[in-house]
């Protein structure tokens, strides 16, 4: 046995080793490792490493080059379309697109739009907000599969699961993980969705070359943050977005606004990154608002959309050139993409506009007008267009196209997806915030419990019904506190799952074990904490087995709850209607419990059979009054001793096998059932 390799995965995201011979000198500036990436693409420095040491890359040379061509694109979503996590609404409108039922509801968000890049380049999508750009983004990147038309290939084949691991794709918002610092973000991802076949020392040299050439190494030890937690900037957060997606070397970077809220400086370096990232053999499609007109040169192509037409597809440097042919020509000095978004909204307040179209139009011309006639015209160039294009794909050569076809396949065993992905749940969810007032409400509960029961004993009849009462309370705490505590996992980390799922970073029931397992932690841990400072306060029987088995129980419904919590979860996948769902059943369950009524009429009994609590309150009654004696439980609460056989409504309380087998299979059967929810919702959610 390596025990090497323990001791790293015992340490996994801590200092990271030294690089050796790829240990890249200077300093630990931004600007530094801009210089660095040109740099690297100058002496092609992936090939250079690979053969060095061939630590750094998923694959032996640079990125498989990706040329992508996409022709005539079309995209149309329901004018009712909700939420796209509802798998109900999703079938339908899978159905209906089918039978090409409900053609006038669909609305059309693309409307043929065509263009290629190649790598080495950058091509920007322009166009105001709502013109298409993040809708186009997402079909490239094969995020949006149904309702879409036209033609997309890359290296002249269709989109496929071989495809989809040479895509990067950076969303708007950054979908990282609050709680992680940097580096454990983009070493955890490393060791998640790099190929087993590279060693743990390659992986963390890979994590250390990413976060030299994205300049991330004064906040690699700060936490990524957001909500209550101070974390890193977000320029720093969006070149962590990157990081994390270029680890695995994609060779089709796509990225949406990640100059969005930043300065222009930051926008600026972020755009000599991505520059570096195309150099050193990427392709590279992102959408930009408003870039500074020093960005706007950095860019190669330029495609241009106004309401989901394409206005200008071209060379960005020959754009101003294009629409002066046009003739509209600025007449104040205008930063380019100033000017285009302008012309892509129809505002031409400060720009002079071609005379036929002044001609046609009333004055000032409608902003629909100019957008129309800016369509017009570019369908009417766009043919030869299409020609130098096909030309530029059909050079693709054979080996790619071959080397595109790989099957997809798992990269690590279920079991290593398991071993890291717990670590890093198990890490994640240690240090939240929440998780540790839960614990400091449990034991401020418990010792609240104990001295309101302080040395309560069975001596009397309501002395007795005191204790019951307790045992009540105890079952509806760890209830609704594990129901609480599992209800809002899934539909808090939807995004996170869907992204990570989408990069087919680990299986889906690694997930789920990862998730239930590690939070069980909390569930088993607390009720011991709170059980251990209340048994003994609240003087219940004092024999070791039997605060054993009152553990037992407690720990039964905690475990029980926590099904329950992440099937309701898993089925609403809302954090608001996880919480409402919740509540409502809870106040069923306790309802039916078999503390307040128990004379439940026939036609409403089946209720309290479906309830665990009723299982879980039985079961610390038997354990807790068993033996010879048997009691009679009452309509109000409270139970009392019987002399005499027991009258027609009285529980023996020997025993609780029956309780515990039965809580242990709704136990198990929540979470199958949760787990399919999960697998039904995650398939139908979009980010
Ligand atoms: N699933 C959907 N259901 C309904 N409408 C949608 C859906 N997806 C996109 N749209 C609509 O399509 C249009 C284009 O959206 P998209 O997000 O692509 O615009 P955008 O150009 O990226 O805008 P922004 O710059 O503001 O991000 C918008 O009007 C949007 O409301």
């Amino acid at each position: 046995m390596d025990t090497r390799r323990e001791d790293e995965i015992e340490d996994m995201s801590l200092s990271p080793p030294t690089m050796g011979s790829m240990q890249i000198a200077g300093s630990n500036g931004f600007g530094h490792s801009i210089e660095f990436m040109s740099q690297a693409y100058l002496r092609n420095r992936y090939s250079e490493i690979d053969i060095e040491d061939d630590s750094t890359s998923t694959h032996k040379d640079r990125p498989l080059p990706i040329f992508l061509k996409f022709e005539d694109v079309e995209f149309k979503v329901r004018n009712s379309h909700a939420s796209s996590c509802n798998p109900l609404k999703a079938v339908v409108t899978k159905v209906a697109t089918q039978l090409k039922m409900d053609q006038d509801k669909y609305k059309q968000i693309l409307k043929g739009i065509t263009g290629s890049i190649g790598p080495g380049e950058i091509l920007a999508l322009m166009g105001p907000s709502g013109s298409g750009k993040t809708t186009l983004l997402k079909v490239i990147g094969g995020r949006l599969l149904d309702n879409v038309r036209g033609k997309i290939t890359y290296n002249d084949v269709q989109y496929n699961s071989a495809v989809k691991r040479r895509i990067g794709f950076v969303t708007q918002d950054d979908v990282l993980f609050p709680q992680l610092t940097v580096e454990e973000t983009l070493v955890f991802s490393a060791f998640l969705r790099l190929p087993s076949d590279m060693s743990r020392q390659q992986k963390y040299s890979r994590v250390e070359l990413i976060v030299k050439e994205l300049g991330l190494e004064r906040c690699r030890h700060t936490r990524i943050g957001g909500g209550f937690i101070k974390g890193i900037s977000g320029g720093e957060r969006k070149r962590t977005s990157i990081g994390y997606e270029i680890l695995v070397d994609p060779s089709l970077l796509l990225l949406d606004e990640p100059t969005s809220g930043l300065d222009s400086t930051s926008a600026n370096r972020l755009l000599l990154v991505l520059q570096g990232l195309a150099k050193a053999g990427r392709t590279i499609i992102t959408t930009i608002h408003q870039p500074s007109s020093r960005m706007f040169h950095m860019f190669d192509k330029l495609l241009v959309i106004a309401e989901g037409y394409p206005v200008y597809y071209g060379k960005a440097r020959e754009s101003m050139g294009y629409f002066s042919s046009l003739r509209f020509i600025p007449e104040i000095p205008m930063n380019p993409a100033e000017f285009f978004l302008d012309l892509a909204t129809g505002q031409v307040n400060d720009i002079s506009v071609p005379e036929d179209l002044l001609e046609s139009q009333v004055s000032p011309v409608p902003e629909k007008a100019v957008i129309k006639y800016l369509q017009l015209k570019y369908k009417n160039i766009l043919e030869p267009k299409e020609k130098e294009d096909n030309h530029i794909i059909t050079r693709a050569p054979e080996q790619l196209q071959l080397a595109i076809q790989v099957k997809k396949e798992w990269t690590l065993s279920w079991l290593d997806q398991f071993m890291i992905l717990s670590k890093r749940t198990f890490r994640e969810r240690c240090r939240d915030y929440f998780d540790k007032l839960r614990l400091v409400q449990a034991l401020g509960v418990a010792v609240l419990l104990g001295l309101l029961w302080w040395k309560s004993s069975t001596d009397t009849e309501a002395r007795l019904r005191d204790q019951v009462g307790l045992m009540f309370y105890v079952c509806i705490f760890w209830t609704s506190s594990s129901i609480f505590g599992a209800v809002y996992v899934f539909p808090f980390e939807k995004f996170y799952l869907v992204k990570e799922r989408k990069a087919d970073m680990y299986r889906l029931s690694v997930y789920y074990v990862c998730s239930t397992l590690c939070d069980m932690v909390a569930h088993v841990f607390y009720p011991t904490f709170f059980m251990v400072i209340l048994y003994f306060m609240a003087g219940f029987k004092r024999t070791v087995t039997c605060f054993f088995l009152t553990l037992f129980a407690i720990l039964l419904i905690a475990i029980t709850s926590q099904g329950a919590g992440e099937l309701f979860g898993a089925a609403v996948m809302s954090i608001q209607r996880a919480g409402m769902v919740a509540s409502l059943i809870l106040m069923l369950f306790l309802l039916t419990g078999g503390y307040y009524v128990q004379h439940i009429p026939k036609f409403m009994r089946w209720l309290k059979y479906l309830s665990f609590m009723y299982y879980g309150f039985r079961l610390l009654l038997k354990v807790q009054y068993s033996g010879d004696e048997l009691y009679e439980c009452e309509s109000k609460g409270g139970c009392r001793k019987l002399q005499t056989s027991p009258s027609f409504d009285t529980v023996n309380l020997d025993g609780g096998l029956e309780e515990v087998w039965i809580m242990l299979a709704m136990a198990l059967c929540y979470r199958l059932c949760a787990y399919f929810c999960l697998r039904r919702r995650i398939n139908v959610c979009n980010i």
